[in-house]
């Protein structure tokens, strides 16, 4: 081969390399979601006019993405338990785009009353004719040590997160597979893929949703418009310190903690909306150093435990002397 042409190939591999490496240091989300929220079809566009039920939409990550989802001109179901922040949620919604009042419908449910479940599907069905989105959104995490934690929050967690989102999805998808087309999106974690300290039982509701949804993507090969589709956060600014299950079933956590480090709500909803617009199967969503982590744990187990271990050491150490644990990787202890 003529030297210059090899010259020239090592350069363009080079410079492959490089545009990487540097996308890499500078990304928020994995190189498919990146792609398709800078590439790919438009929220705004595919999830025009499409009914998206939406659960745990009155605070952090899904209120957020009822707003955007708004902006969007989807159509839309607000789930969580409390009424009146539904509400509250569905006026903002109301002012901030050109939706009309009979385009959302606030549709109170508790994850955890899975009998009504089946009611509350058919509600929704009823009010719109059918469902094209079920963002499974709503769940809590968990701030505690595994010795000092009573069984019964682990319970709590499974119930919650892992139980009332496969209680829904099941009474939603026989629906979708019905019309050959729709969407299910569970919100998982970072925490799907690895693990933290103070988030065991938490850590394991979610890679109980990730095995499910892995599962249950490969039963439905012979829909291919169905997008089964998890989304892996990191720390997002959210009310999830706050409202986080410790030791004791009935123990509120102390102190929310300082969100200031966490990725912007309003960025993490924007991603999630471009995988969903665009059917990406699993969302990566962190800022580095966090998505340096995901690669780590997929790619170098072996460093990645290493790093993990250091690191876990610190956040012990912290929650112990009783520095907020999110940010406790950024602060030195007592
Ligand atoms: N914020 C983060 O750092 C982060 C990171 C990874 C994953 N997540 C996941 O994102 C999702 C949304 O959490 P968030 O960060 O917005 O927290 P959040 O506490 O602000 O919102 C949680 C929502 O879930 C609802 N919910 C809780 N228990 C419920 C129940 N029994 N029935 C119905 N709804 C219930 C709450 O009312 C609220 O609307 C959760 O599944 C969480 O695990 C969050």
């Amino acid at each position: 081969m003529d030297f210059c042409v090899v010259t020239m190939l090592y350069y363009l591999i080079l410079l492959y390399i490089s545009i990487h490496l540097l996308a890499f240091f500078f990304t928020d989300a994995d190189f498919t979601l990146l792609w398709a929220s800078l590439l790919g079809r438009k929220s705004e566009v595919k999830l025009k006019g499409q009914v998206v039920w939406v659960t745990g939409a009155s605070s952090g990550i899904g209120e957020e993405l009822a707003y955007q989802l708004a902006r969007c001109g989807s159509r839309l179901i607000l789930s969580a338990r409390r009424e009146d922040e539904l509400r509250r949620v569905k006026r903002q919604c109301l002012e901030s785009s050109s939706l009309k009042d009979e385009d959302i419908l606030v549709l109170p449910l508790d994850l955890l009353e899975r009998t009504t479940h089946e009611a509350k599907t058919q509600a929704a069905i009823e009010y719109f004719g059918h469902i094209d989105i079920l963002v499974n959104n709503g769940g809590r995490s968990q701030r505690s040590l595994f010795l000092d934690t009573s069984v019964d929050v682990y319970q709590a967690l499974m119930e919650l997160n892992f139980l009332g989102t496969v209680s829904l999805t099941k009474q939603v998808l026989p629906h979708m597979t019905q019309r050959g087309t729709g969407s299910i999106v569970t919100v998982s974690s970072v925490l799907g893929l690895a693990g933290a300290p103070l988030a065991t039982g938490y850590a394991a509701s979610k890679h109980a949703l990730q095995g499910f949804f892995n599962s249950l993507r490969t039963e439905l090969y012979h829909y291919p418009n169905i997008l089964i589709s998890t989304v892996c956060p990191g720390p997002v600014q959210s009310f999830i310190a706050q409202n986080a299950f410790t030791e004791d079933l009935h123990k509120p956590v102390t102190s929310p903690g300082y969100q200031g480090h966490k990725m912007p709500t309003r960025r993490c909803a924007s991603l999630i909306l471009a995988g969903i617009a665009n059917s990406v199967k699993e969302m990566w969503i962190a800022q580095q150093p966090f998505l340096a982590f995901y690669y780590a744990w997929q790619y170098t187990p072996t460093f990645a435990w290493f790093v993990t271990n250091l690191l876990s050491k610190k956040r012990v150490q912290n929650f112990k002397s009783g520095v907020d644990a999110d940010s406790a990787y950024f602060t030195k202890p007592k």
